[in-house]
C-alpha cells in the first residue's frame, strides 16, 4: 500500500448542478429574489443569475493511482479551476505517494500564494484535496469517515437550507433556513417583510422547530441587528453570513449585538485556518460554517475544527454533501449537519450534488446513519451520463 503513487491527475468542467449548486434551471427557488451584496442593484437584484452566480460551474479532478485506483471529488471551480489543477498542481503529485497527503498540501497552497489565499484557488485546493482523500479510503478499502478517526455517534442529523421549512419540518427535519428575500436598499419596507415572512413561517411550523435565516453576505450591521431584534421574538435561532466575510469587525460588534440565545453564524465563504483564526479570536460568531469544498478541503478543516474546539465554537459545515457527512459524523463539536433542498420547490429530498453523483446518500426523516457512509473513499461514483470536458490536459 505505502508503495502505491500517483500516476496521473486530470481536471473536467461539468454544467447544470453537482458541486456548483447555484448552477440550476430558471425558476429554481435557489435563484428566486433574495438579498445579496449586489441587490442594492435593482437590475440585480430579482434572481442571482443575473449577476453570474452561476458562471462557474462544477470542477471534477481525478487522481489515478500507480494500482489503478481512481479516486475523484467535486467542487465550485469550473474551467479556471481546470486549468489551475493541469498547469500547475499536478506537478506536486505526480509521482508522490499517495498517503503524502499533508505535504501536497502544504505545496499547492504555498506555489499559489502569490495569487491564491482565498476563494476559487482555495476551491480548487480543496477538491485535490478531497479527490486525495478518496483515492486513499479506496485503496485502504475504508470510508474517509474512519480515515480521520472514525464515527463519534451513530447517525447525522440534519437541518434543511431552502424556501420551504414547513414542509421540512414535515420530512423530519430538525430545522429550517430560509433565504433572506429582502436587503437593506429596499429599507424599512423589505425589513417589514422579511420579519413577516418569518412569523408566516413561525405560525406555520409551530414553536419548537428551528427558523434561521440565511443573509448571503447582503446586510450591515446596523440592518443585521434590527433584524435580529425584530425576529427575536419569533424565535430565530441563528442569522447567518449577515455581513461580507471581509468584515470580521462588523461580524463582532453584531454578536456582541444579537438578543441572547440567538446564533451568529458564519465562514462558508471563509478559507483557510488563518481566515477562521480571524473570525475566532475576534469572536465573530459562535457557530463556523467552512465548505469543506472550500475551506481547503478535509485537510485544513480537521486544522480549523480543532481551532474552533478550543475556542468552544461549534463547526457546521455549509453544503458539501458526502465531503460534509464523512467529517460532521467524526466530530464532537460538529453536533448536526446541514442539508441544501435541491428540488426545485424544495418539496422533496432530492441528492445534494444532483445529478453529478451516484449512490449518493440522503438524509430519511431528517436523519442518516453511519452505514449509509460504510463505503471505501466518500463512496460516491460520477454519473456517466453527464456529460465531462477536459478543457486543459499537461
Ligand atoms: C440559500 C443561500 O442563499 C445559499 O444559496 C446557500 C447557503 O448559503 C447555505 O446553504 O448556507
Ligand atoms: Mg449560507
Amino acid at each position: 500500500m505505502t508503495d502505491v503513487t500517483i500516476k496521473q491527475v486530470r481536471a473536467y468542467t461539468v454544467r447544470g448542478g453537482g458541486a456548483d449548486y447555484h448552477d440550476q434551471s430558471e425558476g429554481h427557488w435557489i435563484d428566486g429574489q433574495i438579498s445579496t451584496p449586489m441587490s442594492k442593484y435593482p437590475e440585480y437584484r430579482m434572481n442571482r443569475r443575473s449577476f453570474g452566480l452561476n458562471v462557474l460551474g462544477t470542477l471534477v479532478v481525478e487522481v489515478e493511482a500507480s494500482d489503478g485506483t481512481v479516486g475523484f471529488a467535486v467542487t465550485t471551480a469550473g474551467e479556471i479551476g481546470a486549468f489551475i489543477v493541469e498547469r500547475h498542481l499536478a506537478r506536486f503529485l505526480e509521482g508522490r505517494k499517495i498517503t503524502e497527503i499533508e505535504k501536497m498540501w502544504d505545496q499547492m497552497f504555498n506555489a499559489t500564494l502569490f495569487y491564491g489565499r482565498k476563494g476559487i484557488v482555495i476551491n480548487t485546493i480543496s477538491g485535490v484535496d478531497l479527490a486525495l482523500w478518496d483515492l486513499l479510503g479506496k485503496v485502504r478499502g475504508e470510508p474517509v469517515h474512519e480515515l480521520l478517526g472514525g464515527a463519534v455517534r451513530d447517525e447525522l442529523q440534519f437541518y434543511a437550507t431552502g424556501a420551504r421549512p414547513d414542509l421540512a419540518r414535515d420530512m423530519g427535519f430538525i430545522g429550517g433556513k430560509m433565504p433572506l428575500a429582502h436587503g437593506p436598499a429596499e429599507g424599512n419596507e423589505g425589513l417589514t417583510r422579511n420579519l413577516e415572512h418569518l412569523a408566516e413561517m413561525r405560525s406555520r411550523v409551530g414553536d419548537d422547530f428551528w427558523l434561521m435565516y440565511d443573509c448571503w453576505m447582503s446586510l450591515d450591521v446596523n440592518y443585521a441587528t434590527r433584524l435580529a431584534q425584530g425576529a427575536s421574538e419569533l424565535g430565530l435561532k441563528w442569522i447567518e453570513e449577515a455581513l461580507p466575510p471581509d468584515d470580521y469587525w462588523g461580524y463582532a460588534e453584531l454578536k456582541r449585538n444579537v438578543p441572547k440565545g440567538m446564533l451568529v453564524n458564519t465562514g462558508e465563504h471563509e478559507a483557510t485556518r488563518w481566515g477562521f483564526r480571524l473570525l475566532m479570536e475576534m469572536d465573530c460568531c459562535d457557530v463556523i460554517q467552512p465548505d469543506v469544498g472550500w475551506c481547503g478541503g478535509v485537510t485544513e478543516l480537521i486544522k480549523i475544527s480543532a481551532l474552533a474546539d478550543a475556542h468552544n465554537k461549534l463547526v457546521v459545515p455549509h453544503g458539501s454533501s458526502v465531503y460534509s457527512y464523512h467529517f460532521v459524523i467524526t466530530r464532537h463539536n460538529s453536533p448536526f449537519a446541514e442539508f441544501l433542498m435541491m428540488a426545485p420547490k424544495a418539496d422533496e429530498v432530492v441528492p445534494m450534488f444532483h445529478p453529478l453523483l451516484l449512490d449518493e446518500p440522503v438524509p430519511s426523516h431528517g436523519r442518516m446513519s453511519v452505514s449509509a457512509l460504510d463505503k471505501p473513499g466518500f463512496g460516491v461514483r460520477l454519473n456517466p451520463e453527464c456529460e465531462l470536458s477536459r478543457p486543459y490536459t499537461h
